[in-house]
């Protein structure tokens, strides 16, 4: 599992680290890394290092210090750079210096002879000559978009942008873009990933992400945030061992579908049928039609008499009316752990009441995309993703799983999960219920609510990813029913990361 720490916490991390080593050391190791990567990146662009042009965008704080400083390294390895400073009076002094002794060079953004929109005549050249640009504009102290000079200059940026720290323009804590912003190519972070990293339109911004180390290590507290990896997701799926039958994996039960809407009841069943090799009980109106596509479903037309069940996944198509609360409010009582999406969230929203039904013992997942989850009457999403998933799992002691471009997995003691996919294949009809149904077979296998839930997350989207995907790397868009086909390919491919 990795972790994301917030830039608070990076910033106390590098106090303790601070009382051993010294600030400026510090900052050549950060500096070092940017500029080992950079060079990289000329390399696979240019086929070479040395004779190449690195133009560095320098802003007011330690995070242009770092830029300069790489730029002084990459001087050493025979590139010719150039500091572009946005504001010339507050860059950073030691960069500076260490950037003119190594033979670099720097003008301000502004002048002399600037052009229509302001920007210097050298600048403005040093930007269109580049081979690879450094953004070292803003880091973690960032606040808004960039600044008119700033975004006039990454404007014209035509080659690979490394950026510092993180993509400037982007809200360090929340990944959110509010203006304009870097999209780099390549990121290098230091000590850690931030949450910017993981989290909406800044994960796309970050590009590729590398964490360098500056000896933060074992200054750092428990993360933040956590993102799975292949392996991790691949390590804790269940598969059945040599003494198991149909009934030690779990039998989840899927109240699901309508006589209107029987598709989503085949899709859920049918992911819970992928999932794992445990027992998948149906119970609702659509049970012919699971029948006819899923054999091996045991199918009731009530959840009255659907049998014993580890688990439930329950809501997608079964109506916002009387049968669906009847429904929900049966699955609550059973006092197993419940995977609750779709018509649910909406049931709960409109009837808090439903909640008593609940045993306050057995877990609750609720999974709402951002219209849902307001719905549920803690109010909007908004830029603050993760904030609003732990508000919401706090208050109803749920593991809150908010569906997105990057989904949000909080559990009610405020851990909180982050599948930063970056990809929008899943966004389609019925992906929704093919996702509940994996969550409802990996709570019947036991498995942890939160866990799960990131598990699940990570095969949809590998799934999805499989489905668009040629081998090539081409997409084309999907349905869910192909999403789900490729349920068992994408489940093979976390356990081999696993095995590996
Ligand atoms: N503390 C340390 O010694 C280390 C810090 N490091 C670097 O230092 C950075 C943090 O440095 P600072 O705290 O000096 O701050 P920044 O360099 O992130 O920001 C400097 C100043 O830019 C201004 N600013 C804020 N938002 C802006 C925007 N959108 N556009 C333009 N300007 C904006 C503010 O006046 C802010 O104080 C990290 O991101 C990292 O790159 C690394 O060198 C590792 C060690
Ligand atoms: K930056």
């Amino acid at each position: 599992m990795r972790g994301v720490w917030t830039p608070e916490q990076i910033r106390a991390a590098e106090q303790r680290l601070f009382t051993r080593t010294p600030e400026p050391a510090v900052m050549r190791r950060a500096a070092h890394a940017v500029a080992r990567h950079t060079a990289q990146v000329l390399t696979e662009c240019t086929g070479g290092v040395a004779g190449r042009h690195v133009t560095l965008l320098v802003g007011a704080g330690n995070n242009g210090g770092d830029a300069l400083w790489a730029g002084s390294f990459l001087r050493k390895r025979g590139v010719g750079v150039t500091a572009v400073l946005l504001d010339a009076d507050r860059a950073h002094q030691g960069g500076l210096l260490a950037l003119r002794r190594a033979g670099g060079r720097a003008v301000r953004a502004e002048g002399p002879n600037p052009d229509t929109t302001g920007v210097g005549a050298e600048a403005a050249e040093a930007v269109q000559r580049a081979d690879a640009v450094v953004d070292g504009i803003v880091g973690l102290s960032a606040s808004g978009g960039l600044r008119p000079m700033a975004a006039e200059l990454v404007d014209r940026v035509l080659m690979p942008i490394v950026s510092v720290d993180l993509p400037s323009g982007v809200d360090p804590v929340t990944g959110a873009v509010d203006g304009p912003a870097v999209s780099a190519d390549v990121t290098v972070t230091f000590g850690g990933r931030k949450p910017c990293h993981v989290l909406g339109p800044g994960a796309v911004r970050s590009g590729d992400v590398l964490v360098a180390d500056i000896g933060l290590d074992g200054d750092l507290p428990e993360p933040e945030l956590h993102v799975l990896d292949a392996a991790d997701v691949g390590a804790a799926w269940p598969v059945p061992g040599p003494e198991d039958d149909k009934y030690s994996q779990g039998v989840v039960g899927v109240a699901a579908g309508s006589a209107t809407f029987p598709g989503a009841a085949v899709l859920a069943g049918g992911s819970a049928v992928r999932a794992t090799s445990g027992m998948v009980r149906y119970a609702g109106p659509a049970a012919d039609e699971v029948c006819r596509r899923w054999p091996e479903v045991v199918v009731t037309g009530s959840v009255t008499d659907a049998g014993r069940v580890q688990a439930w996944a329950v809501g997608p198509g079964i109506g916002t009316g009387a049968s669906g609360r009847d429904v929900l409010r049966h699955v609550f009582d059973s006092g197993r752990p419940v995977c609750a999406d779709a018509d649910s969230i909406t049931l709960l929203g409109a009837d808090p009441t439903l909640w008593d039904a609940r045993d306050p013992d057995a877990p609750v997942v609720l999974t709402p995309h951002d219209g849902e989850f307001e719905r549920l009457g803690a109010g909007p999403v908004g830029t603050d993703r993760v904030a609003a998933a732990r508000r919401v799992a706090a208050r109803f002691d749920v593991v809150l799983l908010l569906k997105g471009n990057t989904t949000v997995v909080a559990a009610p003691d405020g851990r909180v999960l982050v599948n930063d996919s970056q990809q929008a294949w899943p966004a389609t009809a019925g992906s929704g219920d093919v996702l509940t149904g994996l969550i409802g077979a990996l709570l019947a296998s036991g498995m942890d609510p939160w866990l799960a839930c990131g598990c699940a997350t990570r095969v949809h989207s590998d799934a999805a990813e499989l489905a668009a995907r040629d081998a090539d790397g081409v997409g084309a868009p999907i349905g869910a029913s192909a999403l789900l086909d490729q349920v068992p390919a994408a489940v093979r491919a976390v356990r081999r990361a696993a095995l590996t």
